[in-house]
């Protein structure tokens, strides 16, 4: 039981770096270690003592979420107990049936947690010599949000940018093997990661870091202290476009990877599949929540080109990306077919917008010259 105590107390201590800025701001003069003091254990229920001198309903809302989300999978029943580390200098009149000031009890036995506000905070922290940062998402794994994000980066570094791209993609971490990089970071002398580089981009991956096979075993804050030195802790030097593929899904981690950094739009990958559309309607319906701008919809795997006789089919559907368009008032920034070249291409790290007049790569050129026409609208509208 000891040793659980110290265990529930020290991954509460850990959770300082999952916390959005909103939240870091409010703990004012305290630091998160001084709060989450202590853990107390009585017949199988678990009381988290947290001091909460000056925090608000809402981040004490949002505290409870971080920690709920971080040990609710593994311990049934807790609290989060708050109260107060200093006494007020001259305590109130307590009224009847008005709890006491000095705590609040917030018990988590089975029930829902309260939900955070999904609202972007205002201290979002950019990243040093980044002028634009595009979010690449899905809301599903498999739809080729990787091979988009390799593929537009190309295409705009063709376009004459500095281009830096991040896979940030825990889960499946498949950048480094598309663009053939097999080369560790090194740190320069002032502490910073160096991006290795390929075909121009500067990269940087979790699969650098951690081999497929233990990835999955991370756990939120040490995903989320990773994101934030791949922010914040790497030389990107100067760069026109940082373009990050984000981990599939609409989770946590999504969520607080979109409120660390100003992230100027985001651009949706989906297939033409309705399971895989519903995804992509969660994903816009994140960003929106949290005030990131969609610079559109790719539509992947649209149609198979018969490699034989070259016909066009379309076996997932069609139409997909445009009602999804039309609903939600997104641009379509264009349709890649689904052909076995992109994904050798892939798994042989040579992207098929390196290769002169390719099909492939005018398709990603106009998908990237509506990216940059979209992006610098929304950067204008920002300033
Ligand atoms: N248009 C396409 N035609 C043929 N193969 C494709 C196409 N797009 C992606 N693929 C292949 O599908 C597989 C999955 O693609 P990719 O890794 O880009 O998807 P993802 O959405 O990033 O997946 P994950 O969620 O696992 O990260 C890869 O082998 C890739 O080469």
């Amino acid at each position: 039981m000891t040793k659980n105590k110290k265990l529930i107390l020290d991954t509460v201590q850990e959770l300082e770096t999952v916390l959005s800025f909103d939240v870091q701001k409010s703990l004012g003069d305290f630091t998160w270690k001084e709060r989450a003091h202590a853990v107390e254990e009585e017949a199988g229920n678990y009381k988290i003592r947290f001091y909460s001198d000056g925090l608000n309903l809402t981040a004490k809302s949002a505290i409870e979420t971080v920690i709920k989300n971080s040990i609710g999978k593994d311990i049934e029943n807790f609290s989060v107990y708050f109260e107060r580390k200093e006494k007020a200098p001259t305590q109130p009149q307590k009224q009847p049936n008005t709890p006491s000031p000095n705590h609040e009890q917030h018990q988590h036995t089975q029930q829902p947690a309260q939900k955070a506000e999904m609202r972007a905070p205002s201290g979002k922290k950019p990243i040093s010599g980044v002028k634009r940062i595009i979010a690449v998402a899905s809301g599903k794994g498999g739809v080729g949000k990787s091979t988009v994000s390799v593929n537009l980066s190309l295409a705009l570094f063709n376009q004459g940018y500095k281009v830096g791209i991040l896979d940030a993609d825990i889960y499946g971490p498949s950048v480094p093997t598309m663009l053939n990089i097999h080369k560790d970071p090194l740190v320069n002398e002032n502490n910073k990661i160096i991006p290795p580089e390929a075909f121009g981009l500067k990269v940087m991956s979790f699969g650098f870091f951690a081999p497929e096979e233990t990835a999955v075993i991370w756990r939120g804050p040490m995903i989320m202290k990773a994101l934030q030195q791949f922010f914040w802790d790497v030389d990107w030097g100067e760069l026109d476009f940082l373009i990050i593929d984000l981990p599939p899904g609409t989770g946590d981690a999504q969520l607080t990877l979109v409120q660390s950094i100003p992230i100027t739009g985001a651009v949706i990958v989906t297939t033409p599949q309705n399971v895989a559309l519903l995804d992509a309607v969660k994903g816009i319906a994140m960003f929106r929540k949290t005030d990131v701008p969609i610079i559109g919809v790719v539509e992947n795997m649209s149609t198979f080109s018969c490699p034989a006789c070259g016909t066009e089919t379309h076996i997932f559907g069609s139409g997909g990306a445009d009602r999804v368009s039309e609903k939600f008032e997104v641009p379509v920034l264009g349709h890649i077919p689904l052909i076995q070249e992109i994904r050798s291409a892939g798994d042989l790290g040579e992207p098929l917008t390196t290769l002169p007049k390719h099909d492939v790569r005018i398709r990603f050129a106009e998908i990237a010259e509506k990216v940059v026409k979209n992006a610098l609208t929304m950067e204008s509208k920002n300033k």
